[in-house]
């Protein structure tokens, strides 16, 4: 599977943030994408996920050998600060996406095997999400991916809030993922990205570009990034 993003312009009145952005990104990979604040990340995210409309450009997705328009339902979108109904227990709520969902997907397991794999205790499932951490409400808009399994899951800079066992439970979580999603995060942590992606993605003046493979893992990684970026004129109000 291939999501093929082609010529992408977003503006905001007279910004032009994204300027003709292109990448093509496969399963098989974690893509990490770099890019300094007000680069346009969220903004990018925010495009695929069809939250916001471009101005041009197109995003498809290739399977099997068929090319077809990319559609909301394809991507599953972890927000940074995730909006989620916080008079339910994590239980309740994850009942309800299920019960809304029956029917259009597969469930093989039930809500406790999810809440297993998302390893949350018993008593954090039957809490009030009000009362959850930010890392919490991250792992249970992840478990509804879990559930309905989109091709394409953004996470926009979600593993900073997570101590270090769920971070490193969720690295190992999107490592399994990966041979069968595209699994796209933003993030500012050099060291995460060198560690956990496959591929890293900066967003520089508008565009995409791959930092060079060989460079992920050498001891000029950081440096490297850095110049990359440091390219950009960054002004804010450009
Ligand atoms: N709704 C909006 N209206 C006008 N300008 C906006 C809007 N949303 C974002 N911007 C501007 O677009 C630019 C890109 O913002 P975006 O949030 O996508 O960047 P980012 O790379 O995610 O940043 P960060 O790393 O700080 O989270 C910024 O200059 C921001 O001020």
């Amino acid at each position: 599977m291939r999501l093929i993003l082609e010529n992408i312009v977003k503006r905001y009145e007279d910004k032009q943030v994204l300027q003709g952005a292109g990448f093509t990104f496969e399963t098989g990979k974690i893509y990490g994408l770099l890019g300094r604040n007000g680069a346009g990340k969220t903004t990018l995210f925010d495009c695929l996920s069809g939250e916001k409309d471009m101005n041009s450009g197109q995003v498809m997705l290739e399977e099997n050998g068929h090319t077809r328009k990319l559609s909301e339902q394809d991507v599953g979108y972890v927000y940074s600060l995730p909006i989620l109904p916080e008079f339910l227990t994590g239980y309740e709520f994850v009942k309800f996406f299920m019960d809304i969902n029956r029917g259009k997907l597969q469930m093989e397991q039930t809500i406790d095997d999810y809440f297993d794999m998302m390893s949350m205790t018993t008593e954090d499932r039957h809490r009030l999400i009000k009362g959850y951490s930010h890392g919490m409400k991250n792992k249970l808009q992840m478990l509804l991916f879990l559930i309905t399994k989109p091709p394409i899951i953004l996470l926009d800079e979600p593993l900073t809030s997570f101590d270090v066992i769920v971070a490193l439970e969720m690295k190992n979580m999107l490592r399994e993922m990966k041979s069968d999603h595209i699994l796209i995060f933003s993030t500012h942590i050099l060291q995460l990205a060198s560690d956990l992606c496959d591929e890293l993605i900066v967003l520089n003046k508008g565009k995409l570009s791959a930092v060079p493979s060989e460079l992920l893992h050498s001891a000029e990684f950081e440096q490297a990034v850095i110049n990359l970026l440091k390219d950009e004129s960054h002004d804010e109000n450009a």
